[in-house]
């Protein structure tokens, strides 16, 4: 797990619990599709379901928003979608830069959900000369030289690193130098930043780390099980548990990793 402020506070500043903002785009997912499905209102177990979350945490997490719902109606499709989207700041454009265009990140600059979710690809960046105007998902790729002057002519603040890991704390300190706040981090390496610089690690492989944990854990029971061995109650409870884990904030384990 990278490094992002040194004290982070467990609440952000207007009193939503940073499990609660972890939440959030998973409601929004789920609304957005019920919004282009034309349903007016939900109820909290359907949207609950819809996010793969306990609706007594969607109930208390909406409360944080002053959104409570109408006995019996359920919640209002489109309002939430405007409250969730205005919340996590998506009815402003937010320019990104991509630094490291190699398999990931020219994945990630063909990836068109961000554009979708009010993210515009600014730029990308890369410190291969022969990349330099090369075009990637029909943006040029720029040289590293031109970060800070790219910063700040489009007042970006969200910064994607997809570098080798022995070069993103380099390109980390230059971002944030320039005036870079945000930083999406997909190197495996923990990234040192000033207060104030909100860092987000994102590791499959941890991910994968994980399953293969319980895959083991699950092979192990199946075993006991052919030999006629009870698992024990803690282990059941624990096989129970983790069916949400894979499922983002809900769980144990969220998809991305807070700083
Ligand atoms: N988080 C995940 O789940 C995940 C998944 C895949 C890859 N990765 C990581 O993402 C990174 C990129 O992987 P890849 O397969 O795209 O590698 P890659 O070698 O294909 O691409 C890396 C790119 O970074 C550029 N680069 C190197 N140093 C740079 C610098 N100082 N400034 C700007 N650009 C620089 C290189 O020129 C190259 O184009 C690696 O750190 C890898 O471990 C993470």
């Amino acid at each position: 797990m990278a490094t992002g402020r040194a004290h982070r506070p467990a609440t952000r500043s207007r009193g939503i619990p940073e499990a609660t903002v972890a939440r959030l785009p998973l409601y929004l997912r789920a609304l957005t599709a019920l919004s282009e499905r034309s349903v007016p209102t939900v109820s909290s177990e359907e949207l609950a379901a819809a996010a793969g979350v306990n609706s007594a945490k969607l109930r208390k997490d909406f409360s944080y928003l002053g959104s409570y719902g109408t006995r019996g109606v359920g919640y209002d499709v489109e309002y939430l979608v405007y409250q969730i989207s205005r919340e996590l700041g998506l009815t402003q454009d937010w320019p990104v830069v991509i630094v490291g265009i190699g398999n990931l990140g020219a994945a990630l600059a063909n990836y068109g959900g961000f554009a979708s979710r009010g993210f515009r690809v600014a730029a990308l960046i890369d410190a291969d000369p022969g990349m330099a105007g090369k075009p990637v998902a029909g943006i040029p790729v720029q040289h590293t030289d031109e970060l800070e002057k790219i910063i700040q002519d489009d007042g970006v603040s969200i910064g994607v690193i997809a570098t080798p890991a022995g070069a993103a704390q380099q390109v980390c300190d230059r971002l944030v130098a320039a005036g870079v706040t945000s930083i999406l981090n997909f190197a495996p390496t923990v990234l040192n930043v000033p207060e104030g610089v909100d860092v987000r690690k994102v590791d499959l492989s941890i991910e994968l780390q994980i399953l293969a944990f319980h895959e083991q854990r699950k092979a192990g029971e199946d075993a006991a099980g052919d030999a006629g061995v009870v698992p024990p109650v803690a282990a059941r409870k624990q096989q129970h548990s983790t069916g949400s884990a894979d499922q983002g904030p809900d769980g144990d384990v969220p998809a991305v990793m807070p700083a």
